[in-house]
C-alpha cells in the first residue's frame, strides 16, 4: 500500500489545518500517512498526539535579509531535500500534502525530483515564502481567498482552487456546554471573553489582559491563553481580578474549540487558522494582528479581509493602549444586536466544510 506524506511545520497555524485534512481524508481511503517535520518543530508534539507517524528532515531558515547562517541553512535546506528523497522513495510515496512552512520546502522539492504529484495549501491571504517556492512545483494550489491568487503567475494560475481554510471537524459541532468547567470557572450568567495570542501566545495580549483584568473581570468572565512565555503571569493576574472569574493557561488542547463556542467575545491576533476557527464557531471577535514592523504582515492582511465582512473588529493600538481596547470590548459587550450581526457575519464567511474539499482533492489525484 502506498503512503500519502504530509508536511509541514513550524507553527500551530502550519500543523492544525494539515490535521484537518488528515482526518477528513482518512474517514474515506485507508492509504498509510506519515508526515514530515523538522526536528525540534512544533509539528512533532501536536502530529505524535494525533499518533501518526512522525519523520523529521534536516531544514534551514529562509529568511529574506542578510544572515551569516544563511549559508548554513543552504546547506541545511540541501540535506533535508536528500532525507526527503530517501524517505519518499522508500515510503513508495503516491502524494505529498504540503502545508507550508520551512520544512516543506526540501520536501516538495524531493518529491518533484521523484515524480510524486504535489498538493499544497496556503492559509493566509498573503502567501507565505514556502508556498511561493513550492508552488510552481505543485499540481494543485490551494488558496483561502480569491485575491490571494494575484501572488502568483498567469502560467500557475490554472492550478489554483479557492478552498477557504481547513477547520478540524470538532469545530463544526457545538460542545459549548460543557466549557467553563474545563477551565474550572461556574456559568454566573457573565458574558464570556476569551483571550489568545494564537498556537505561541502573544505577549501584547498579554500585557492588555495584566492591565485591564480588574476591569473585564468586572463586567465578564475571563478565560486567558499566554502561550508558554506567559505562563508565571497567571498567578499575577489572577490576583488582581475579581475572584472566581479568571482563568489562565499556558495553552489549550481539547478545550479550545468548546471555548470558542461558548465565548462571547474573543479577543486574538490574527493567525489565519484562529480567524477560520472563529468563522465556524460563529463567535464576535477583536482582531490584534501582528504588526507589519515585527512581521511580513500577514496578520495584518488577514484581520483586514476578515473585518471586511462584519465578523471583526480590528484593533490598532499599540502595547501601551490597553485602556482603548477595553473600551472597545465594553461597547461590544453592551450591543448584543451588534454582537449578533457579527456572528452571522462570520458564518456567512466560513462557507463549507475546506478540509473536506481539500481531502476530495488529494483522494481525486491519488485514485
Ligand atoms: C507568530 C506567527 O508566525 N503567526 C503565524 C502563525 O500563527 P499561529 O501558529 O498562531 O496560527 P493560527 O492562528 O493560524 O492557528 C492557531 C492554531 O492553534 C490552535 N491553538 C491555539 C491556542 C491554543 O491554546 N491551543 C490551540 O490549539 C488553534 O486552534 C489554531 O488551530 O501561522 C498563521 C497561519 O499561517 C499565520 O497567519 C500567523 O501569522
Amino acid at each position: 500500500m502506498s503512503t500519502i506524506v504530509f508536511t509541514g511545520g513550524g507553527t500551530g497555524g502550519h500543523v492544525y489545518p494539515g490535521l484537518a485534512v488528515y482526518r477528513e481524508l482518512s474517514r474515506d481511503h485507508q492509504e498509510k500517512v506519515l508526515w514530515i517535520g523538522s526536528r525540534r518543530g512544533i509539528e512533532r508534539g501536536i502530529v505524535g498526539g494525533e499518533g501518526l507517524r512522525y519523520r523529521s528532515v534536516p531544514t534551514g531558515k529562509l529568511r529574506r535579509y542578510f544572515d551569516w547562517q544563511n549559508f548554513l541553512d543552504l546547506f541545511r535546506v540541501a540535506a533535508g531535500f536528500f532525507a526527503a528523497l530517501w524517505i519518499l522513495k522508500r515510503e513508495g510515496a503516491s502524494l505529498v500534502f504540503s502545508k507550508g512552512g520551512f520544512v516543506a520546502v526540501p520536501v516538495v522539492a524531493a518529491a518533484r525530483v521523484a515524480g510524486i504529484p504535489v498538493v499544497v495549501h496556503e492559509s493566509d491571504a498573503d502567501p507565505g515564502l514556502a508556498t511561493r517556492l513550492t508552488a510552481p512545483l505543485a499540481r494543485v494550489i490551494c488558496l483561502p481567498y480569491e485575491e490571494s491568487i494575484q501572488a502568483f503567475s498567469p502560467s500557475l494560475r490554472g492550478r489554483v482552487v479557492v478552498t477557504g481554510n481547513p477547520v478540524r471537524r470538532e469545530f463544526f459541532s457545538d460542545s459549548s456546554r460543557h466549557a467553563l468547567s474545563l477551565v474550572g470557572l461556574q456559568d454566573e450568567g457573565l458574558p464570556v471573553i476569551l483571550v489568545t495570542g494564537g498556537s505561541l501566545g502573544a505577549h501584547q495580549l498579554n500585557r492588555y489582559v495584566r492591565e485591564q483584568i480588574k476591569a473585564l473581570t468586572e463586567i465578564a468572565l475571563v478565560v486567558h491563553q499566554t502561550g508558554d512565555h506567559g505562563k508565571e503571569l497567571i498567578g499575577e493576574i489572577a490576583a488582581e481580578a475579581v475572584p472566581g472569574r479568571y482563568a489562565g493557561f499556558p495553552s489549550f488542547s481539547e478545550e479550545f474549540a468548546p471555548l470558542l463556542q461558548r465565548s462571547d467575545l474573543v479577543i486574538c491576533r490574527a493567525g489565519a487558522g484562529s480567524i477560520w476557527e472563529l468563522a465556524v464557531t460563529a463567535t464576535p471577535a477583536v482582531l490584534v494582528p501582528l504588526s507589519s514592523a515585527s512581521s511580513r504582515g500577514d496578520q495584518v492582511r488577514n484581520a483586514a479581509r476578515y473585518a471586511a465582512s462584519g465578523a471583526a473588529l480590528v484593533f490598532e493600538g499599540g502595547p501601551e493602549d490597553s485602556k482603548d481596547l477595553l473600551v472597545m470590548v465594553q461597547s461590544l459587550l453592551e450591543d448584543s444586536p451588534r454582537r449578533a450581526a457579527m456572528a452571522e457575519a462570520a458564518r456567512s464567511f466560513a462557507g463549507g466544510n475546506s478540509a473536506r474539499s481539500i481531502a476530495g482533492i488529494i483522494g481525486r489525484i491519488i485514485e
